[in-house]
C-alpha cells in the first residue's frame, strides 16, 4: 500500500509508487492524501483530501486485501499525519516512511506545522525512515555536510523511535551516490553506486522507497530490500525517459530491462 500525494505528471508520488509496484511484482494499492497539479516543471496546485477519508481508504483496503508493506509519501498536514498514524499504529504491518517536504520544484508538500506529528507520532511506527539530507537536517534540527554529520544525524533520528534509517546521499555532491543505512541494533551498511549527472530525477525518492517496500512485501530482508531498492532506482536515473521540460521522471522500465548486468558496492563496518 502507498500512502501519498498524486502527482497528475505521472513521475512522483502514487503514480511513482503504484508503477514500482507494478514492475516488481507486487500488487500496489493506494490512499491519496492529496492532489497536485504539477509536471516536470514544478507544483501548480494542492488539494488535500479530508483526515476522515484518508482513513476510509485504509480502513477499507484492510478490510478486504492482505496488505504485507505500507509505505507514506506526502502526507501534508498535521491533521493527516495524526490520522495516518492512529490508523496504522492497529496495523500489523511494516511500514516504510519517506518523510516527503519540499519537491524539486521548491513547493511545499508538508506543513511545516506538521514536522512535530511526524516526528512524534508516525516516526515510532516506522520500520524503516528515508530522508534526503534537507529533510534529514529539519527533522533533526542540524546541519549535515559530511559522513560524521550524516552518523550523528542518524542517531537522533534512530532515537525517536524509529527501526531503522537510510540517510539518502543524493544530495551531497562527488562521484558516488551513496546511501548510509543505520539500524537500532548498532548495525550499518553503506550502499554506493555511480553518481549520474542528470536533471531527470523527479521522483526518485518516491521511486526508491516504494521499491523497499515492494521488497519488503515479498519477503525480503531489510538489508535486501534496500540493496535491491538501489539498483532499481540507479537503473531508473542511468537510462531516462528524456520527456518534459523540466526535471523529467526517472525509467520505472529500467530494472526489469537490465537487472542482469548491473551490482551496486556495498560497505560494512
Ligand atoms: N544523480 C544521482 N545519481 C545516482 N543516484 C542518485 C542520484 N540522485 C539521487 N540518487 C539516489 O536516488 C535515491 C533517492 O535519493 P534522493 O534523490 O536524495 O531522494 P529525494 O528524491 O527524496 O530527494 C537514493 O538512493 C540516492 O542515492
Ligand atoms: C505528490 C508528490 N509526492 C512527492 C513528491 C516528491 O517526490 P521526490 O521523490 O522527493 O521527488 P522530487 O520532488 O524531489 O523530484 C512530489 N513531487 N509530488
Amino acid at each position: 500500500m502507498t500512502i501519498a500525494g498524486s502527482d497528475s505528471g505521472g513521475g512522483a508520488g502514487i503514480q511513482a509508487d503504484l508503477k514500482t509496484f507494478q514492475e516488481l511484482g507486487v500488487f500496489g494499492t493506494s490512499v491519496i492524501t492529496a492532489l497536485t497539479a504539477q509536471n516536470t516543471l514544478g507544483v501548480e496546485g494542492i488539494f488535500p483530501t479530508t483526515p476522515d477519508f484518508v482513513k476510509q481508504q485504509i480502513e477499507v483496503v484492510f478490510q478486504d486485501l492482505a496488505v504485507k508493506a505500507v509505505k507514506t509519501g506526502m502526507l501534508f498536514s498535521p491533521t493527516i499525519i495524526e490520522t495516518v498514524s492512529d490508523t496504522l499504529k492497529e496495523k500489523d504491518v511494516q511500514l516504510v516512511v519517506d518523510p516527503v517536504m519540499i519537491a524539486k520544484g521548491g513547493a511545499n508538500l508538508l506543513q511545516s506545522e506538521a514536522v512535530d506529528a511526524l516526528k512524534s507520532q508516525l516516526l515510532p511506527l516506522a520500520t524503516v525512515l528515508t530522508p534526503n539530507i534537507p529533510e534529514a537536517e529539519v527533522i533533526t534540527g542540524m546541519s549535515i555536510h559530511s559522513v560524521n554529520e550524516i552518523e550523528k544525524a542518524a542517531e537522533k533520528i534512530l532515537s525517536l523511535g524509529v527501526e531503522s534509517v537510510v540517510m539518502k546521499g543524493g544530495h551531497l555532491s562527488g562521484k558516488e551516490a551513496i546511501d548510509h543505512v543505520y539500524f537500532k541494533d548498532g548495525s550499518y551498511f553503506a550502499i554506493q553506486s555511480n553518481r549520474v549527472n542528470t536533471t531527470q530525477t523527479h521522483g526518485t525518492g518516491c521511486t526508491f522507497s516504494a521499491a523497499i517496500t515492494a521488497f519488503l512485501g515479498q519477503g525480503k530482508t531489510l538489508k535486501e530490500a534496500i540493496i535491491e531498492a538501489k539498483k532499481f532506482i540507479q537503473l531508473a536515473i542511468e537510462h531516462p525517459l528524456n520527456i518534459g521540460h523540466g526535471h523529467g521522471p526517472t525509467n520505472h522500465f529500467a530494472y526489469n530491462q537490465m537487472k542482469k548486468s548491473f551490482e551496486v558496492v556495498v560497505h560494512e563496518s
